[in-house]
């Protein structure tokens, strides 16, 4: 797992560190490997460092300090460095004072246009965790004029710390170097972050456990189910899918067959597309009623079995079996417009539900909001379920407390029925027994990598997503062992 931490907590943990660290220290090993990047970055973009041309974005705080600090390295490797001060009496005097003595530039604000655009590398260290609220004009202004590669120094400016919301213009960072430590914007704003670093600058010791968190490759490999020579197709958990309709057999053929190539095992079907769902999966035991579709481990319910009293009849059906539901799509709409049917869930046996932004509005009265990780806790205390909230990142919220946030590889997956392939790979990890908190992040994890696969640069369909999960799985295996 990768832990990310709050700006509150980075920065209670940075000061127990600074009351033990000589002054300036810790700004200079953060300063230092930014220049490292900095230099990596103008070798890829122009081949060579020495002779190239920096510019440096400075606003008042800390990190226009590790800005100036990293210039200051970077004179060293003979780079043309200037910069433009956005408060020139605020800015971090040692860090200004290190630069002059190495042989940077100064600019004005109003000549700070012309250099930019002459750069080939713009280090942005306007503002960094004590960002609030939208970047100002000034620097706003400045952003207009870039068009080089950028270095953002801990996040990219005009992005939420803690939020990754973006409320008027911000950096769109190539690459984002931080230190100590990931904080939310990593996880929930990849777009405008680039390729992440991590600076060690000895935090570590001092943060405690992580307030979110990201799973590795390694985890979900660990997490996988992989049957064992003493399995059988019941022992891996059995699936039961009540998904799809006669009109919309759609979402049963794909919720079914996620679940078919999420594990090994097997996999039941219960609804009115019985007869779709076998000519697409004859390895499915398809029927036409969950009343007489057998035992199974897990549940999902929802994708397109519609919100009237035959849905409702299903949920409250398969809610009462005593065994953990994933409850997608229509299952959500009808939980949000009769909550009365939860009354038939068995308060010890998991639930997951998996809002996209509107099912989530409609479950919990308002939208999520800008702070996502927020909005799917409170769903998870609200309804004692682990709650998967979609969108660009998926954040995955128990009703403990635990969250964490898939980042997505690009946006492929915003195609219609990729949601239904989410369902059935949840359902599956469910089945398998797995922590329903664990699951619901597998499962996103290897959705999102076999979204990347489908698409390979080119638009791709909820089909190709199904198609791609064995090599998602494969490649999760693979990278892990
Ligand atoms: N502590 C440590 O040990 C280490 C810290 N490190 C570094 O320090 C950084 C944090 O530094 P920080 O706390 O000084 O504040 P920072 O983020 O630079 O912002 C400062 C000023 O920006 C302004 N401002 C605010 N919002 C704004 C907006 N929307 N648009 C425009 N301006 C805005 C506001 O100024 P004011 O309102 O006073 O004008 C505020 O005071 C951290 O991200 C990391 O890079 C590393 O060196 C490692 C060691
Ligand atoms: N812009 C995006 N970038 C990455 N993933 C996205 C984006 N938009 C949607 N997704 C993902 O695609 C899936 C869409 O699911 P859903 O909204 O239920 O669609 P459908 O009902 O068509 O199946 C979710 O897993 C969601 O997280
Ligand atoms: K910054």
């Amino acid at each position: 797992m990768q832990g990310i931490w709050t700006t509150e907590r980075i920065r209670a943990a940075e000061d127990r560190l600074l009351a033990v660290t000589p002054d300036g220290e810790l700004m200079r090993r953060a300063a230092f490997g930014l220049a490292v990047h900095a230099a990596e970055m103008l070798a890829e973009h122009t081949g060579s460092v020495s002779g190239r041309r920096v510019t440096l974005l400075v606003g008042s705080g800390n990190n226009g300090g590790d800005a100036l600090w990293a210039g200051a390295f970077l004179r060293r490797r003979n780079v043309a460095v200037s910069a433009i001060l956005l408060k020139p009496e605020r800015a971090h005097a040692p860090g200004l004072a290190a630069l002059k003595r190495s042989g940077g530039k100064i600019v004005s604000l109003e000549d700070g246009p012309q250099w930019i655009r002459r750069t080939d590398l713009v280090i942005d260290g306007i503002v960094g965790i004590s960002a609030r609220g939208p970047l100002r004009a000034d620097a706003a202004a400045l952003l207009e004029h870039v068009s080089s590669p950028v270095l953002a120094v801990d996040l990219p400016s005009g992005v939420d710390p803690d939020t990754g919301a973006v409320d008027g213009p911000a950096v769109v960072a190539d690459r984002t170097v931080t230190f100590g430590a990931l904080k939310p914007v990593h996880a929930l704003a990849p777009a405008f972050c680039g390729e992440v670093y991590l600076v060690d600058i000895g935090l570590r010791p001092e943060l405690g456990e992580p307030d979110l968190q990201r799973l590795d490759t390694a985890d979900v490999a660990a997490a996988w189910p992989v049957p064992g020579p003493d399995d059988d197709k019941y022992s891996q958990g059995v699936v039961g899918v009540a998904a799809g309709s006669a009109t919309y057999p759609g979402a049963a053929v794909l919720a079914a067959g996620a679940a078919v190539r999420a594990t090994s095992g097997l996999v039941r079907y219960a609804g009115h597309a019985a007869d779709v769902v076998r000519g697409h999966w004859p390895e499915v035991i398809a029927t036409g009623s969950v009343t007489d579709a057998g035992r199974v481990q897990a549940w999902v319910v929802g994708p397109g079995i519609g919100t009237g009293h035959e849905g409702r009849d299903v949920l409250r059906f398969v809610l009462g079996r005593g065994v953990p539901v994933c409850a997608d799509a229509d299952a959500t709409t009808i939980i949000a417009r009769s909550p009365d049917v939860l009354d038939a869930r068995d308060p010890d046996t998991p639930l997951v539900l998996t809002p996209h932004a509107g099912e989530f509005e409609r479950l919990m009265g308002s939208p999520p909001g800008a702070d996502r990780v927020a909005a799917a806790r409170s769903a998870a205390r609200k309804y004692d379920a682990v709650v998967l909230l979609k969108g660009h990142c998926t954040v995955v919220a128990a009703p403990d407390g635990r969250a964490l946030v898939n980042t997505p590889r690009g946006s492929w997956l915003a195609t219609a029925g990729s949601g239904d392939v989410l369902s059935g790979l949840v359902g599956a990890l469910l089945a398998s027994g797995l922590d329903p908190w664990l699951a619901a992040g597998a499962a996103a994890h290897v959705h999102s990598i076999a979204g990347s696969l489908a698409a390979d640069g080119a638009p791709t369909s909820a089909s190709g997503i199904l198609g791609a999960v064995p090599d998602a799985i494969r490649s999760v295996r693979s990278l892990a062992s």
